[in-house]
C-alpha cells in the first residue's frame, strides 16, 4: 500500500481529491491543503511522518521538490482545465491573456482559434520570465491574466486581475499512475537509508541537519518532539552559528534561546552541511508581557495573497483608480471614506502596494478596539518599521474617542522626521463631526490632505458585472472550476439590487451562488432565491422556533449553523466567528 500525500494549493481541489479518495485501490491517500511555503511545510511534516509519495500541483510541487527527498508528483494541466477557464474568461469585459509553459499555451491557443476568442497567448520557458511578459500586457492594456498559480499571483503583484487554472479529475488520475511508477524505484533505495536513521532517532538528543543554503535536510525524532522544524529554521541565532562553522570549518558551540528555552548547540562540520547537536540549558523563560496580547487584537496583519486589484469601470472608480496612482508617488497620509464595505482597505492596500514592495505585509491596525493610553506605547515601536516599511492603514478612525484623537495627534506631532506613514479610513465624510466638535479639527486636516472617496455600489452599478466575473474566478481556487459564468438575466437582477452591505455583501453573496449552484452557470431564479432571503426583516421570532431535534448529531448541527448564517445576512465569516469555527469548516458541514 503507498502511503501517499496530496498537498493541494487550493481549496476546491481539496473537494475533488476527496471524491477520487474513495476509488482509488493501492493508496493511502490524504489530504491536506498548503499553498506554496505552506505546502512545503506540510510537505517536510509529511516526509518525516513516513509518506512515500507527494503529489502537488504548479509551483507548489516544484518548491516541495527542492524541499523533500521523497518523490514528489506534479499534476499536469490538461485541455479540459484550459477549455473550463476559457469559457468563463469569455465573460470578462477586458483585454485577457493567458501566459504560462507550453503545455497550457499550446493547447489554449487552439481552443481560442476553434472559439474564434480573442485570448492573447503567449509562451514562457522559465518562471523567471512571468513579471517581464505581464508587465508588458500591463502596458498594452491587458487587464485579465489567466495561468499558473505563479503567474497568478505576479499578476496580482502587478495590480491585474489573476485568474488560475484550476486542475480536473482527469489530470489526478494521470498524477496517481506517475507516483505508482515512481514510488517503486523509490522504495528500493528508502530501505537502505532507514536503517541509519533508525540510528538516530534512537539518541537522546536533537539533532538537525543544515545544508549549505541553511535549510533544514534531516532531524532526529528527539528534534520533531522538542521544536517545530522552522523556528529553529528562522532563528537568527542559528543561521550564525551555521554561517560561522562553514566559515571555520571547525566546532562551534553557542547557548541559544529558542521555545523559552536556553539550548547549548555544538555545530559540526560535515561534507556539504552542518550537524546541530541540541543539549538542554537550565535557564527559563521569558513571559510575554501584559497587556501585550491586547494590544495585537487591535492589530491585523495582511500578506500580498489577500491583495486583489481594484475592479470596476465605473467613472467613480476610474477616478479612484487615479488618485491612487496620484497618492502613490508621494509618503503623505491618505484619507479613504465611503460606506462599509465598499473597497476602502482595498484602495489603501492599492497604494501601498505602489509605494512599496507588495510583499512586506499590509498592517490594519482597527481604530474600534484602540484603547486610551495605549496607542503611543504601541506605535513608537520600530515594528511597524521593521514589517511594513512604516505603513499603518487605521481604519475607522470615526470611531476613535475625543481622548484617543488626542493621542493620535500628538504622537504624529511629534514624529519630526514622518517615521509612520499613515493611511486611514472613515465611514463618512467627517466634515460635519469636525463643524459639531465631535471630531479633532487639527488631527481631521493633518490627515485629510489626500482624500478618496469611494461611492455606494447602488452609485456605480455598472461595476457589478466585473466584480461578478472576479469573484467567481477568485472562488475556483477555493471551491472548484464548476462555475463558469452568470446568465445575462441573473446578472440584471444581481445589477439591480440596491447592495446595503456594498461589495462585501455582493461578494459572500457571489460565494453563496457559487457553492449552490451545480452547473456552469448561475441561474436567474437562483438570485432572485438569494436576493429575497437577504431583504426578509430579522425575525426575532424565529430563534423560538425550536431546532428539529429527530435527526442525527450531524443533521442537528447543518439546522444550528443554517441559522447563525441566516441571522448574520449569509455573511459566513461573522456566522464562522460566531460558531468558533473557521469558514471551510463552516461550508464543509454545511455540505
Ligand atoms: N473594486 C473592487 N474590486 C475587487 N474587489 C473589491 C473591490 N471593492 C471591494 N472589493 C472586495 O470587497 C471586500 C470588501 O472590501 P474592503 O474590505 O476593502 O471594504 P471596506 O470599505 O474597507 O470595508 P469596511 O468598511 O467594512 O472595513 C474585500 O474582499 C475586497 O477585496
Amino acid at each position: 500500500m503507498i502511503k501517499a500525500l496530496v498537498i493541494v494549493p487550493y481549496e476546491g481541489l481539496y473537494e475533488m481529491m476527496k471524491e477520487i479518495q474513495q476509488e482509488v485501490k493501492d493508496f493511502q491517500l490524504d489530504i491536506e491543503i498548503g499553498n506554496l511555503y505552506e505546502g512545503v511545510a506540510v510537505a517536510k511534516e509529511a516526509e518525516n511522518n513516513g509518506y512515500h509519495v507527494i503529489i502537488s500541483r504548479g509551483g507548489t510541487a516544484s518548491l516541495i521538490q527542492e524541499a523533500v527527498s521523497i518523490p514528489v508528483i506534479d499534476i499536469q494541466v490538461t485541455g479540459y482545465d484550459v477549455l473550463r477557464i476559457i469559457t468563463l474568461v469569455k465573460g470578462f469585459s477586458r483585454k485577457s491573456a493567458i501566459v504560462g509553459f507550453s503545455n497550457i499555451t499550446q493547447g489554449a491557443a487552439t481552443i481560442c482559434k476553434i472559439l474564434d476568442l480573442d485570448i492573447k497567448t503567449l509562451t514562457i520557458s522559465k518562471d523567471t520570465e512571468v513579471k517581464e511578459i505581464l508587465t508588458n500586457l500591463k502596458k498594452h492594456g491587458y487587464e485579465v491574466i489567466i495561468g499558473d498559480v505563479v503567474t497568478v499571483q505576479t499578476a496580482k503583484q502587478l495590480g491585474l486581475t489573476g485568474v488560475l487554472i484550476t486542475s480536473g479529475k482527469e489530470a489526478i488520475m494521470d498524477a496517481l499512475e506517475e507516483a505508482k511508477r515512481s514510488y517503486r524505484i523509490f522504495s528500493q533505495l528508502q530501505q537502505d537509508v532507514s536503517l541509519f536513521q533508525s540510528i538516530l532517532d534512537c539518541n537522546e538528543q536533537p539533532i538537525g541537519v543544515f545544508n549549505i543554503e541553511e535549510k533544514l535536510v534531516y532531524r532526529n525524532e528527539r528534534f520533531n518532539q522538542e521544536f517545530h522544524w522552522m523556528i529553529v529554521e528562522n532563528s537568527n541565532d542559528i543561521k550564525k552559528l551555521i554561517q560561522e562553522t562553514a566559515l571555520t570549518k571547525e566546532k562551534q558551540t553557542r547557548t541559544i534561546h529558542i521555545n523559552q528555552s536556553f539550548w547549548n548547540i555544538t555545530a559540526c562540520p560535515q561534507d556539504g552541511a552542518i550537524a546541530l547537536f541540541f543539549e538542554k540549558n537550565l535557564s527559563n523563560q521569558s513571559a510575554v508581557q501584559d497587556g501585550e496580547r491586547e494590544a495585537k487584537n487591535a492589530i491585523e496583519f495582511r500578506t500580498s495573497a489577500s491583495y486583489v486589484s481594484v475592479s470596476g469601470k465605473s467613472e467613480p472608480i476610474q477616478k479612484v483608480l487615479k488618485q491612487i496612482e496620484q497618492y502613490s508617488v508621494n509618503d503623505k497620509a491618505v484619507w479613504i471614506y465611503g460606506e462599509k464595505g465598499n473597497g476602502k482597505e482595498l484602495a489603501a492596500h492599492a497604494i501601498y502596494a505602489k509605494r512599496n514592495n507588495l510583499y512586506d505585509p499590509f498592517i490594519v491596525l482597527h481604530g474600534e478596539l484602540l484603547r486610551t493610553g495605549r496607542l503611543k506605547d504601541f506605535i513608537v515601536e520600530d515594528f511597524f518599521q521593521k514589517y511594513a516599511n512604516g505603513v499603518i492603514y487605521l481604519k475607522n478612525i470615526d470611531h476613535l474617542s475625543a481622548d484617543i484623537q488626542k493621542e493620535l495627534f500628538d504622537i504624529i506631532k511629534n514624529d519630526k522626521s514622518a517615521k509612520i506613514k499613515w493611511l486611514v479610513s472613515s465611514e463618512s465624510n467627517l466634515e460635519e463631526k469636525v463643524k459639531s466638535g465631535t471630531f479633532d479639527r487639527e488631527l481631521y486636516q493633518t490627515l485629510g490632505q489626500q482624500k478618496i472617496y469611494l461611492p455606494p455600489l447602488r452609485e456605480r452599478r455598472e461595476d457589478i458585472e466585473d466584480l461578478v466575473h472576479v469573484f467567481i474566478s477568485e472562488l475556483h481556487p477555493k471551491y472548484g472550476n464548476g462555475v463558469v459564468g452568470t446568465r445575462p438575466d441573473a446578472l440584471a437582477e444581481l445589477a439591480d439590487y440596491d447592495w446595503p452591505g456594498n461589495v462585501e455583501q455582493l461578494k459572500q453573496v457571489i460565494e453563496q451562488l457559487f457553492k449552490q449552484t451545480s452547473s456552469y452557470y448561475i441561474e436567474k431564479e437562483a438570485v432572485a432565491a438569494v436576493l429575497a432571503r437577504l431583504e426578509q426583516p430579522e425575525k426575532k421570532d424565529d430563534a423560538l422556533t425550536p431546532i428539529d431535534l429527530n435527526g442525527t448529531l450531524e443533521e442537528i448541527e447543518k439546522q444550528v449553523i443554517t441559522k447563525v448564517l441566516e441571522e448574520e445576512g449569509l455573511n459566513q465569516s461573522k456566522a464562522a466567528k460566531r460558531l468558533g469555527i473557521n469558514r471551510s469548516t463552516l461550508w464543509r458541514k454545511l455540505k
